[in-house]
């Protein structure tokens, strides 16, 4: 895959494109049938591409910044392991919002991305005070020479699947509902570092990291969970909080116990599937009275797995 990052004219080597547009935060199930059409394209010889901005138009707007269900990099990931051509972070700045839509259409989709084919969703907005709309994408396809595909969005009953409907579930700590709308599981990636050493000295490893600032987490607590290592989907259990009964430092982290394994983790990068959650995280009276918790929250996760085999998840992540 190649990634055009922060450049506002470039050319790609590409002779046709076809091309998703929007900011695909989750990459949900509504942003999977997008990326199905664009991939579809290439039985027409068409490369495929997907067109963001560097950071949520709201954003720069109203000066607030919004965590998101994946960070820049684990989308970039998701979409690389996907099998796409072309990853365009295009720079939001002053400029590019004032731009008007057709400029934007001429210049930047026809002029430096070549696009032949677009599909978008019907509430897609683009352009100086979001006056671009699908409709316009597709009057101005015959003067611009591409095909044009306005997609229905993918529902859940009677609501629409978006970013924001999944931020709310995973609020909430919903994770089986939020991985249903997501169609894979919830992930956090990270680097695992050094901890307290505690956990080994109580017979129980725990891979810890840091995750991202701008990752919105589910609230604080135990969660059944499968940790991609090497490429191997492992089962096991993690906490997701501030560890109130050992530490006062009130850093929030994601730690986990993996099942059955052994070996040296540090400095690997991993990737985090939380599955189910389990209880809230508490700060206990003794050490004692926490390791018998962690036992049991182990010994319940041990029987999750019984009934939700891995093999189903390492396929999972083999064509996430
Ligand atoms: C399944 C699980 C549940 C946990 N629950 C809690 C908890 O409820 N409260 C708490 O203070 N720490 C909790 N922890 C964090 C432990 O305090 C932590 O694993 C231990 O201090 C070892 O940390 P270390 O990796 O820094 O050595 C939990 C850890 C795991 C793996
Ligand atoms: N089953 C396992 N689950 C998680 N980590 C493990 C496991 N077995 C070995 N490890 C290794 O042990 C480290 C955790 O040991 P621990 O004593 O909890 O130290 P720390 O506090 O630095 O995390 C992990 O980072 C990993 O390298």
């Amino acid at each position: 895959m190649k990634c055009i990052e922060e450049k506002m004219w470039f050319q790609v080597e590409s002779s046709g494109t076809a091309v998703t547009l929007g900011k695909f935060d989750g990459l949900h199930r509504g942003h999977q049938i997008l990326l199905d059409k664009i991939e579809d394209q290439k039985k027409n010889g068409l490369d495929s591409m997907v067109f963001t901005f560097d950071m949520p138009p709201s954003t720069l707007i109203t000066g607030r910044t919004r965590q998101q269900l994946n960070t820049n990099e684990e989308r970039a990931r998701r979409l690389e392991r996907q099998g796409l051509d072309y990853l365009i972070v295009y720079p939001f700045n002053d400029q590019v919002c004032h731009m008007e839509p057709e400029g934007f259409v001429e210049q930047i989709l026809c002029g430096c991305c070549h696009a032949s084919y677009l599909a978008v969703g019907t509430d897609f907005r683009f352009g100086y005070r979001r006056s671009g709309d699908a409709e316009l994408l597709l009057r101005l396809a015959s003067k611009y020479g591409y095909e044009c595909e306005v997609v229905e969005k993918a529902m859940d009953g009677n609501r629409a699947i978006s970013s924001t409907y999944i931020r709310e579930e995973l609020a909430a700590g919903h994770m089986e509902k939020v991985n249903a709308l997501l169609g894979y599981p919830f992930t956090v990636s990270g680097r695992v570092i050094h901890g307290a050493q505690l956990g080994r000295q109580w017979g129980m490893p725990t891979l810890n990291l840091q995750p991202d600032p701008y990752k919105q987490l589910p609230p604080g607590g135990v969660y059944c969970s499968c940790t991609i290592v090497d490429g191997v989907v492992r089962p096991g259990i993690t906490n997701i909080g501030y560890k109130p009964t050992v530490s006062d430092a009130g850093i929030r982290g994601v730690e986990s116990y993996l099942f059955d394994f052994d070996g040296d983790l540090y400095g690997k990068d991993v990737e985090v599937m939380l599955l189910s959650h389990v209880r809230p995280e508490h700060r206990f009276e003794s050490v004692d009275l926490l390791k018998k918790q962690i036992a049991s929250d182990i010994a319940f996760g041990k029987e999750y797995f019984k009934k939700y085999p891995v093999k189903s998840l390492q396929k999972c992540y083999e064509i996430i």
